[in-house]
C-alpha cells in the first residue's frame, strides 16, 4: 500500500490537504511510529504531491489495516432480500422526511418480514421511526396511506429543505422531498417584486422557497395542508409576504406575475384558471403527467399565445409516463 511518510506534527494539515485534492485513500486507516504518521494516498506524481504539500515527507510502502465499512441499508436489503428486491417488491430507494424514513414494500411481502426490514431501516438509517407506503397518492388531497414498521408511531415532523424548514405531516398532506431541486430552480428565477400565485401549495414548500417575492398567495384545499402551511409561515418568519387560502383554486381570483401548477394529475383541468391569473407575460410553472413533452403542453395549445421557456422531466410516474414540467410564458 502506498502511504505518505510524514512528521507527526504535519499530520492533521498534511492529511486534510490530501483530501481536498482528493489524494487520499480513505478505503485505509492510518498507520504510526515514534515519530511520523503514515497517510494513505491514491497513486500520484511525486512531484504533483511536493507542489501541492510544500513539506518534507517520503513515500513509501507499507502494509495499512483497511477500515470496516459499515454497510447501508441498501447493501443489507440486496443481500438478504435479494429475491423480494428482484421480484420488485421491495425498492432500493426510500424517501426521508425529516427524521422519519418512508419505504416502499408491497402488500404481497408477509407483515413479519415487512417489520423485519423496516427494523433494519431503523438501524441502519438516522431516523425515529420508519413507515412504508402503503398505496398510491390518491383523492383530491393526494394523500397516501402508510403503515408504521419500525421507531416512533409518529407522523408529524420537520423537514428540512433548501434553507427553510417545514412541518410535514406524512399522514394527512401530500409531501415529496424529491421535488427539493424543483423548489430551489424555482425560487432562484423568482424577481423580488413579483406577486406569485401557488395554485396547489400543499405544506407550503414551493411558496416559502418564492420568499423573495414581494407577495405569495397559497392556496390548498386541504385544511391540513393549510394548517401546516401557516405553522410554516409562523416558523420561516414570512407572515408579511405569504397569504394562506383554503380554498379550490377554480373559486379564488387572484392576479399573479407567476403561478405555480403543482398538482401533476389534474393541473389540466386548472389551465383556464390559471390563465385568467396571470398578468401578461407572466410566467406558468405547469406540472404535468405525460409519456412525451408535446402531449404533456397540448392543453395550453389554442388558449393563448404562448412561448416554452424550459421543459424538463421531473421523474417518472409508470414504466412511460412521466412527471414532466414545463415553465411557459403568457404573452396574451
Ligand atoms: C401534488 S400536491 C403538491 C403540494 C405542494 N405543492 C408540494 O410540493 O408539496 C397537490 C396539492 O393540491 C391540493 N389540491 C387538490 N385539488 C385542489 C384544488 N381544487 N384547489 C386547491 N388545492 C387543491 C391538494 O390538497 C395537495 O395538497
Amino acid at each position: 500500500m502506498l502511504t505518505l511518510k510524514i512528521d507527526k506534527k504535519l499530520g492533521e494539515k498534511v492529511r486534510r490537504l490530501l483530501i481536498e485534492n482528493d489524494l487520499y485513500d480513505k478505503d485505509y486507516l492510518i498507520d504510526r511510529d515514534d515519530k511520523h504518521l503514515y497517510l494513505p494516498i491514491k497513486h500520484v506524481d511525486e512531484k504533483i504531491l511536493r507542489e501541492i504539500l510544500k513539506v518534507d515527507f517520503e513515500i513509501v510502502e507499507r502494509d495499512l489495516k483497511k477500515r470496516k465499512k459499515e454497510k447501508s441499508f441498501r447493501d443489507v436489503i440486496n443481500e438478504k432480500y435479494r429475491d423480494i428486491v428482484d421480484k420488485k417488491l421491495l425498492a432500493l430507494s426510500y424517501d426521508v422526511i425529516g427524521d422519519l424514513v418512508i419505504l416502499q414494500i408491497s402488500d404481497e411481502v408477509r407483515e413479519d418480514i415487512r417489520k423485519e426490514i423496516g427494523e433494519l431501516a431503523y438501524k441502519l438509517i438516522p431516523c425515529k421511526g420508519v413507515f412504508r407506503r402503503k398505496s398510491e397518492v390518491k383523492g383530491e388531497f393526494r394523500i397516501r396511506e402508510i403503515e408504521h414498521l419500525a421507531g416512533e408511531n409518529r407522523t408529524l415532523t420537520i423537514h428540512k429543505e433548501n434553507n427553510y424548514r417545514l412541518y410535514v405531516d406524512i399522514a394527512k398532506v401530500y409531501f415529496s422531498p424529491r421535488l427539493s431541486g424543483e423548489r430551489k430552480r424555482i425560487g432562484e428565477s423568482v424577481g423580488l417584486n413579483e406577486t406569485v400565485i401557488d395554485m396547489f401549495a400543499g405544506v407550503g414548500p414551493f411558496s416559502i422557497a418564492c420568499r423573495r417575492a414581494r407577495r405569495v398567495y397559497a392556496i390548498d384545499i386541504n385544511p391540513e395542508a393549510i394548517s401546516l402551511l401557516k405553522k410554516n409561515i409562523e416558523l420561516n418568519k414570512v407572515k408579511h409576504k405569504i397569504i394562506p387560502i383554503l380554498a379550490d383554486a377554480n373559486e379564488v381570483d387572484l392576479k399573479g406575475d407567476r403561478v405555480i401548477m403543482n398538482l401533476p394529475k389534474y393541473s389540466y383541468k386548472f389551465v383556464d384558471k390559471a390563465l385568467s391569473m396571470i398578468n401578461k407575460n407572466g410566467i406558468i410553472h405547469y406540472y404535468t403527467i405525460g409519456e412525451n413533452f408535446s402531449e404533456g403542453i397540448k392543453v395550453f395549445e389554442g388558449k393563448c399565445n404562448f412561448e416554452i421557456l424550459n421543459k424538463k422531466i421531473v421523474k417518472s410516474y409508470s414504466p412511460k409516463k412521466y412527471i414532466m414540467a414545463f415553465d411557459i410564458i403568457v404573452k396574451d
